[in-house]
């Protein structure tokens, strides 16, 4: 498409928004590299999330997120998929402010439900009422996401395509982070 990024795109959210599949069909568009901080650590552990949380602990997870997202932004630009508790972390927000712009997929929760409900792969919806838990994570979380850069709001009619075109477009205001649009 000719643009060329000059800072990394880190999508946050919570688990559903569409992040890994967004940022995949993003990085693609921008031709650039493509990261996901989850799939780093399950690479690196050659266990599943689940099996590390079950392991190590969350806070153990939690630390080897900060040194992979800390990682990841060190390279070329690129779009990076983060996990959906990694944007709760100051720490976290501090490495990405520095060196990336950072997107918040806002999806609704009966969207983000509808789209993790089918699949056991996610530790914190392991309890007795997933549906909420997701509730409680979401109004949680929601003032740490809305201290993202930019917004983009999801929505059931939008396809991942779609969501990767409005971060596009989101972007226009931000010549600092893709020049040539
Ligand atoms: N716009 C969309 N239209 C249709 N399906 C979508 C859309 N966005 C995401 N999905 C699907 O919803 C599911 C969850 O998306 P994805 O895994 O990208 O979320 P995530 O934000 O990375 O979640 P997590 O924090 O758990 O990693 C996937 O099956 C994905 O293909
Ligand atoms: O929302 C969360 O806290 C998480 C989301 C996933 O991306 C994984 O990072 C993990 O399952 C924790
Ligand atoms: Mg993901």
């Amino acid at each position: 498409m000719g643009a060329r990024l000059k800072k990394t795109i880190a999508l946050v959210g919570l688990m559903g928004a569409g992040k890994t599949a967004v940022g995949t069909a993003l990085a693609r568009k921008l031709d650039v590299p493509f990261r996901d901080s989850d799939a780093e650590i399950v690479a690196a552990a050659n266990m599943s999330i689940a099996e590390i949380f079950a392991r190590d602990g969350e806070a153990f997870f939690r630390a080897r997120e900060s040194q992979v997202i800390a990682r990841l932004l060190d390279g070329p630009p690129g779009v990076l998929s983060t996990g959906g508790g990694a944007f709760l972390s100051e720490v976290n927000r501090a490495a990405i402010s520095a060196r990336g712009v950072s997107v918040w997929l806002d999806a609704d929760l009966d969207l983000l439900w509808n789209r993790v409900r089918h699949k056991a792969t996610r530790p914190l919806l392991q309890t007795a009422d997933p549906r909420g838990t997701l509730a409680r994570l979401y109004d949680e979380r929601k003032p740490f996401y809305a201290l993202a850069d930019l917004v983009v709001k999801a929505d059931p009619r939008y396809s991942i395509e779609d969501m990767a075109d409005k971060v596009l477009d989101a972007l226009r205001t931000r010549p600092d982070v893709l020049e040539g649009m």
